[in-house]
């Protein structure tokens, strides 16, 4: 069977995930999916698990471990024939758990930013909700202030990226992904990360992956040719 490319990326809030799976995702081919778009569109559809997980977030809370589980492996499962990188799951070492039993993982990325850094890219971060797309009002602005590139609609502030709310979730990110991060560091495959520039971080990353993807594709080109 041939081998693809499976890695997650992890970091707290505002360190950069979603902006780095998108150019992982561009440079490298991989599927990229992010555990908050696979909320959302539960949420939309209005299935099970995206009824129990509303509850939740409308509460500024994490979804369960057991909810979320329920809603990601299935999505995983019609993502066999793919490359893949995983963004905003897992979160807790249960999730890591569960991930582990449904497929080996090749890479674990962590980013880590600092406080003060993580601080001032939130607070310049505008969301369009319907998509899930991000703009940075100094980084990445939109081409008209307030408004989303592709659909013309409003964008959103986030509360939880205010910094009153952001240092308690920093504080709850941390605890809750040491164990996740060790349980990446014991099976030899967390690559750490640290700087205050995306830009900085990105060329390394390129490097580690450009080490690990053609690896990968080769060995799976031999295989579909047998
Ligand atoms: N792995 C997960 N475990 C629990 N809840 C999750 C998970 N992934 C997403 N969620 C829920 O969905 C919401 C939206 O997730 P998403 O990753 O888009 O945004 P976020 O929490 O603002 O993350 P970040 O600020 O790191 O980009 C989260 O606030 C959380 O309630
Ligand atoms: N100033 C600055 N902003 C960045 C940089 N990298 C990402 N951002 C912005 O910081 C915010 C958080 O990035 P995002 O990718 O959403 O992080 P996530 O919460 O980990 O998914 C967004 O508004 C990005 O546009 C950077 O290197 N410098």
């Amino acid at each position: 069977m041939s081998k693809l490319f499976r890695a997650v990326i992890m970091g707290p809030p505002g360190s950069g995930k979603g902006t780095i799976s998108e150019r992982i995702a561009h440079s490298f081919g991989l599927k990229h999916l992010s555990s908050g778009d696979f909320v959302r569109e539960n949420i939309a559809a209005k299935t099970e698990a995206g009824v129990q997980a509303k509850t939740y977030i409308k509460k500024g809370l994490l979804v369960p471990d057991l909810v979320m589980t329920r809603l990601l492996l299935p999505r995983l499962e019609e993502m066999t024939k793919y490359s893949w990188l995983l963004d905003g799951f897992p979160r807790t070492l249960a999730q890591a758990e569960a991930l582990n039993s449904a497929c080996d993982l090749d890479v674990a990325i962590n980013l880590n930013i600092p406080l003060e850094t993580l601080k001032e890219r939130l607070r310049h971060r505008w969301i369009h909700p319907p998509s899930g797309r991000v703009y940075n009002m100094c980084f990445n602005p939109p081409r008209v202030q307030g408004i989303d590139d592709i659909t013309g609609e409003p964008l959103i502030q986030q509360e939880d990226d205010r910094p009153e709310a952001l240092v308690a979730r920093l504080r709850h990110y941390k605890d809750v992904a040491k164990p996740v991060i060790d349980f990446y560091k014991a099976k030899g495959i967390l690559y750490t990360f640290s700087d205050t520039e995306t830009d900085q971080i990105w060329p390394n990353i390129s490097t580690l992956l450009s080490t690990k993807i053609p690896t990968i594709q080769s060995d799976a080109r031999c295989a579909s040719t047998h």
